[in-house]
């Protein structure tokens, strides 16, 4: 008995101290709370980057909890901290306390030999052959390469447009440059190629690992597939080049870390680490600088004066050069001012918002414990908007960075900072100084649309729509759960569009029928004079929304697939078009002359005959009722289908062939047999608004452009007829527009 208390004894020390040590530990553990399990607080602080008010997020947090706090993000526990020496704690500790931290589907799809993914030793061999090229003594010779790329795509996307969307086409134009300096490919299929598959690559970055067939994640993995197998051609290429020495190992990043040897005289990278590496570069800098650049447009269409100051700093630059000449190295270090603006830039609104890292061991940072394998959480606004480093930092003063010297270390960092600042720094401030010379000497602009931004990358409306027709599976990863989500947030942006537009009623800013919400605020029932709910009018707008979105778009692509396959179709529309347009100065078209458009709108009614966008529609029987003899019992569902009709030859005869004068005499069309647009009460309400934008559409198209069909004439349906690659044209502008 004795020996067995003693063995209980015994056994009971190291558990009792165990137990103590810890409820130390958890005692030392930052305040806050980890929140519901694998959830924590991810949905919030997602919710609130997109926003925009991520920073406000986080500053209640610290004014609750402190500057150090715990919580659960994408499923780990987190620590938070904050500011310049919790900056200089994460860059200094990298690889002694911390490692880099990357999503799973990050590592599946860049691969798992990317910087991102590797520490210590490995890290550095890696970092420092891209930083070989990346470094500025090898990047000054390629600053007119550079020049020639922007020079490029302001020639083929920017000259002859009135109005050009900034942030595609900046994502557009540092693939390019990418393309062309770092992986050598120049102009043609093979980019073109490259960059698609590298899009819907990117598409499933930061989705959940969840690899099902219709995952993003899993379109994203087929993608990086497709990609990988692209560079591994690229790099073997590259090979044989640089042994029969028909290129230099300086010519772009691919044949320069093929030429570093290590001491044995073997390339220094394997062949893996090569290809993922690639890839990290390509994500690194195509999200990064395209969005600082569309920042500085946005800033410099809302700010005259530093316009003027950048643009006669530029002017000044343009003035020293002969024409056509490239900008060179010294043009970059004139360029002092727009560098202070870009930093400004960079300050207020960084492209990367922080940063994870995991601890490799306990540590403590300001008297609290981060456990082993916990996730460190930086971010990067609540240094820049610190108003002890930053005076004043909500105002936008470029002047603040004229001595660098004075800017405390560890306070700018959009960057990084440490072992893993961003080595694409310089290769960055060579693109956006040499694109913003060429934009201010060449154009001026105005913003046309609001002005918010958000931290999302996808549009939300376009993810609800996509999941519209999706099965009503609600699980993470499916289409119809990303599509609630998008819903709730398209919800919440309308919402407060209401409430906008309720007080500029109420104020009398604005006018009943100036749209579509200020009307339906503003009607009346016309039995008992009751408005409608504020659930009522969030619910129809986004009906409306959904309705009027993929209908019109549908009719009009299949109008232009229609014209350049016919030309006797198109001619005598655009004789038509052409007679109106004589009839006009520059003046807007009116509804007179919609009314002129006759041969047109027969064009349309019979793409809609041939191509219905509605397939058909469903109802519900409220009784058992009967139909051509059968039953259709209560609670059963009928299923009508329009092209039955459409294509039924004892209707329209003929009814394969494309022909618009069937509608000549639109009172020789039988009821119920050409229905598009439905029929009875619920017959579609938007009729005359998608007959408008339909016509004015064409209208400006054909009388402004030719266009030519790419690809293949296929389509689906999804369940709207799309073609199946889109329906890329080749356009020419047919007079100046
Ligand atoms: C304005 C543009 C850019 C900004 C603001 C930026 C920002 C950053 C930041 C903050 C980091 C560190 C993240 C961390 O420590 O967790 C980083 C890392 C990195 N960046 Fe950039 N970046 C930019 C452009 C580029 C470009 C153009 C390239 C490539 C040509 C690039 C390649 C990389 C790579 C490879 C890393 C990982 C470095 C490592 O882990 O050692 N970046 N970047």
């Amino acid at each position: 008995m004795d020996a067995l208390l003693l063995t209980v004894f015994l056994f009971l020390i190291p558990v009792f101290f165990l137990l103590t040590r810890r409820k130390k530990s958890s005692e030392r553990l930052p305040p806050g709370s980890l929140g519901l399990p694998i959830i924590g607080q991810s949905l919030g602080l997602l919710r609130a980057m997109r926003a925009n008010t991520a920073e406000k997020w986080l500053e209640r947090r610290i004014t609750r909890y402190g500057p150090v706090s715990k919580m659960s993000l994408f499923g780990k526990p987190t620590v938070f901290i904050h500011g310049q020496a919790a900056n200089k704690f994460v860059f200094n500790n990298d690889g002694t306390s911390f490692t880099s931290q990357q999503p799973e589907s990050t590592r599946m799809i860049l691969g798992d030999r990317n910087i991102l993914e590797l520490s210590g030793e490995d890290h550095k061999r890696v970092r420092s052959a891209l930083m070989f090229f990346l470094k500025p003594e090898s990047l000054k010779r390629y600053v007119g390469k550079m020049d020639e790329e922007i020079r490029n795509h302001l020639e083929m996307h920017w000259h002859g447009k009135q109005k050009i969307t900034v942030l595609p086409l900046m994502k557009n134009l540092t693939f390019n440059i990418i393309c062309s300096l770092l992986f050598g490919v120049e102009r043609g299929p093979r980019r073109d190629e490259l960059i698609e598959c590298f899009r819907q690559m990117i598409e499933g970055l930061w989705s959940v690992p969840v690899n099902l067939p219709f995952t993003r994640y899993n379109q994203s993995l087929k993608a990086s597939k497709k990609v990988q197998k692209m560079l591994k051609e690229l790099v073997c290429e590259k090979r044989v080049q640089l042994e029969q020495k028909t290129t230099s190992p300086l010519q772009d990043l691919v044949t320069c870390l093929l030429n570093i040897r290590n001491i044995n005289n073997e390339e220094e990278l394997t062949e893996n680490e090569i290809l993922h590496n690639i890839m990290v570069v390509m994500v690194a800098g195509y999200d990064t600088s395209s969005v600082v650049i569309t920042f500085l447009l946005r800033l410099l269409a809302n700010e005259p004066a530093i316009h003027a100051a950048v643009l006669q700093e530029q002017e000044e630059i343009a003035r020293s050069k002969s024409s056509g000449e490239f900008l060179t190295w010294e043009d970059l270090s004139k360029m002092k001012y727009t560098w202070r603006v870009t930093m400004e830039i960079l300050r207020t609104t960084p492209p990367v918002f922080g940063g994870m890292r995991t601890a490799i061991k306990d540590t403590e940072y300001g008297g609290f414990l981060i456990p082993k394998g916990w996730q460190v959480f930086w971010a990067i606004p609540m240094t820049h908007n610190d108003g002890s480093i930053f005076p004043e930092p909500s105002n936008f003063d470029p002047s603040r960075f004229e001595n660098q010297a004075s800017v405390p270390p560890y306070s700018f960092v959009a960057f990084g900072g440490g072992s893993r600042i961003c080595p694409g720094y310089e290769f960055a401030r060579i693109e956006i100084l040499v694109s913003i010379h060429y934009m201010v000497t060449q154009f001026t602009w105005k913003l046309c649309a609001d002005n918010k931004f958000s931290r999302v990358p996808m549009p939300c409306f376009q993810k609800m729509i996509e999941g519209m027709w999706s099965v009503p599976v609600k699980l993470p990863f499916t289409r119809y759960s990303q599509s609630l989500k998008g819903s709730k947030r398209v919800q919440d942006i309308i919402k407060d569009l209401i409430s906008e537009k309720r007080i500029e009623l109420e104020q009398k800013i604005a006018s009943p029928l100036q749209d579509l919400i200020t009307c339906l605020l503003s009607s009346r029932s016309d039995n008992n004079g009751k408005v409608m709910t504020e659930k009522e009018i969030l619910h129809n707008i986004m009906l409306v929304m959904v309705a009027g979105h993929d209908t019109s778009s549908v009719v009009l692509t299949f109008l232009l697939r229609l014209l350049a396959n016919d030309p006797v179709v198109h001619a005598t529309l655009l004789q038509e078009q052409e007679e109106i347009a004589r009839s006009k100065s520059s003046e807007e078209l009116t509804w007179k002359d919609l009314a002129k458009m006759k041969y047109t709108w027969r064009v349309v009614m019979e793409t809609m005959r041939i191509t219905p966008p509605i397939f058909g529609g469903f109802r519900s029987a409220l009784k058992d009722i009967e139909f051509d003899r059968f039953l259709i019992p209560k609670g059963w569902q009928i299923f009508w289908a329009m092209p039955m009709t459409h294509m039924d030859d004892d209707i329209f005869p003929e009814p394969s062939k494309f022909d618009p004068n069937r509608f000549e005499n639109q009172a020789s069309t039988p009821p119920y047999s050409f229905v598009p647009f439905g029929g009875g009460p619920r017959k579609c309400p938007g009729y005359e608004f998608a007959r408008i934008e339909i016509l004015v559409a064409i209208h400006y198209m054909v009388t402004q452009f030719t266009w030519k069909l790419c690809a293949d004439n296929n389509f689906s349906r999804d369940p709207m007829p799309v073609p199946t690659q889109g329906l890329p044209i080749k356009i020419t502008p047919r007079k100046a527009c």
